[in-house]
């Protein structure tokens, strides 16, 4: 399956190193206004050839193929294509036989037994363009609705930054700053330090991303299967390299007390409020109105540099590689974006599954 979305529906389509990658959404409501401009702010945030990234030097500029009429979508199926122009698969060849440790070369061998093993193919993080291309539409949509889907690291390399505002906005803004996109600047200088200093050793570092979604109705979610925490967790989790899923506290939650944990219920402005925030904005598999916290272990990149151990699939000998080429040092900063539209995807779903979002906008 490469299609996400029960009302509205992403499908990815393509290969790292292939002619092009891109997506469909279907199930968009008509009259939204969508621009080419629109898609491209998102995949600038996400693309590679940046400071701490891959030096892939890609400009994935998107064109936008159908579904959109005199500026505004019709309702009809929206693809959209970015072509890939810095391939470079000769770092791939010697790589054939011999699965890199950490990536998905050897499951995708054992499972299909032929793959498009230029860097990578379809597991290789290149197919998240679609997912932020498609992501862009979901957060245009559900910007009209008031709501914010904003992304942040909050640790990399073992180095933690601790929340010091409620302002998600301006957190949001401050990290989009910094190369690791990490909110506090001193923070993020020694993580930068600790991921060059990791690059030196030809080894590569993880962290941990935080989503929040800001101004989320109430009543997201069904109270059993289909819970918000739990298609929040699938959304993320499909992500390459996310190797953990926190809503709210998470794990934290699990140290607490009863009397710790709960938020207690109050009315603020005269509207029936939580206190605090440790659910994340969602019990019960259903939202609060709250502001919904999702939190994501990204594990270290893991195509390094230094020496590793691995197996020649053709020969089944052992043997020891170097992998060369173009990878990022950290995958915490682009996939911010992608876990961003991951998200926004997931919540365009539930609105417009739960009527709150009509086929057609008023004009
Ligand atoms: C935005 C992003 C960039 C990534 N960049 C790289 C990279 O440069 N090199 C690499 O080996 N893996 C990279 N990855 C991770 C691999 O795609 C991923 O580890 C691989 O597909 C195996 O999947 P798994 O880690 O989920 O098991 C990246 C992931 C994301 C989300
Ligand atoms: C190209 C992108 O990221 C790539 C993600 C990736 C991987 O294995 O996931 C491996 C590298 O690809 P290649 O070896 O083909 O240069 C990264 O550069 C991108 O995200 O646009």
């Amino acid at each position: 399956m490469n299609t996400f979305g029960r009302i509205f529906r992403i499908t990815t389509w393509g290969e790292s190193h292939g002619k092009a990658v891109g997506c469909v959404i279907d199930g968009c409501p008509s009259n939204l206004k969508l621009s080419e401009e629109d898609i491209q702010r998102e995949l600038d945030r996400r693309k590679p050839g940046k400071k701490l990234t891959s030096k892939r030097m890609e400009e994935d500029r998107v064109e936008i193929l159908s579904g959109v009429f005199e500026g505004k979508t019709t309702g009809a199926p929206i693809s959209m294509i970015v072509y890939n122009r810095d391939v470079r698969s000769e770092h791939y060849v010697k790589l054939k036989n011999t699965p890199r440790p950490g990536h998905a070369d050897l499951t995708y061998f054992l499972k299909y037994r032929h793959r498009d093993w230029r860097g990578g193919g379809r597991s290789s993080a290149r197919e998240t363009v679609g997912r932020v291309a498609g992501g862009a539409v979901a957060k245009k949509l559900i910007n009209a609705f008031g709501i914010n889907v904003l992304g942040y690291a909050i640790e990399v390399a073992g180095i933690r930054w601790e929340r010091d505002s409620d302002d998600y906005h301006e957190v949001f803004q401050r990290a989009e700053r910094s190369p690791l996109r990490i909110p506090d600047e001193s923070v993020s200088e020694r993580a930068e330090e600790r991921v060059v200093e990791l690059m030196k050793e030809g080894d590569s570092a993880g962290g941990v991303v935080e989503i929040v979604a800001t101004n989320v109705p109430p009543g997201l979610g069904e109270p059993v299967f289909d819970k918000l925490s739990a298609r929040l967790a699938y959304a993320v989790m499909g992500v390459p390299a996310v190797k953990g899923v926190e809503i709210g506290s998470g794990f934290r939650l699990a140290k607490m007390k009863g009397s710790e944990s709960n938020d207690p219920i109050v009315i603020r402005d005269g509207k029936v409020r939580l206190e605090k925030n440790d659910c994340g904005g969602i019990l019960g598999g259903i939202s609060v109105g709250e502001t919904i916290i999702v939190r994501c272990a990204i594990k270290p990149t893991p195509s390094i540099s230094k020496r590793q151990r691995t197996v020649d699939i053709e020969k089944m000998e052992e043997v020891e590689i170097e992998i060369t080429g173009r990878h990022d040092p950290c995958i915490v900063p682009r996939a911010v974006p992608v876990l961003e539209s991951m998200v926004a995807l997931t919540l365009a779903d539930f609105m417009i599954l739960q009527g709150l979002i009509p086929k057609s906008l008023s004009e």
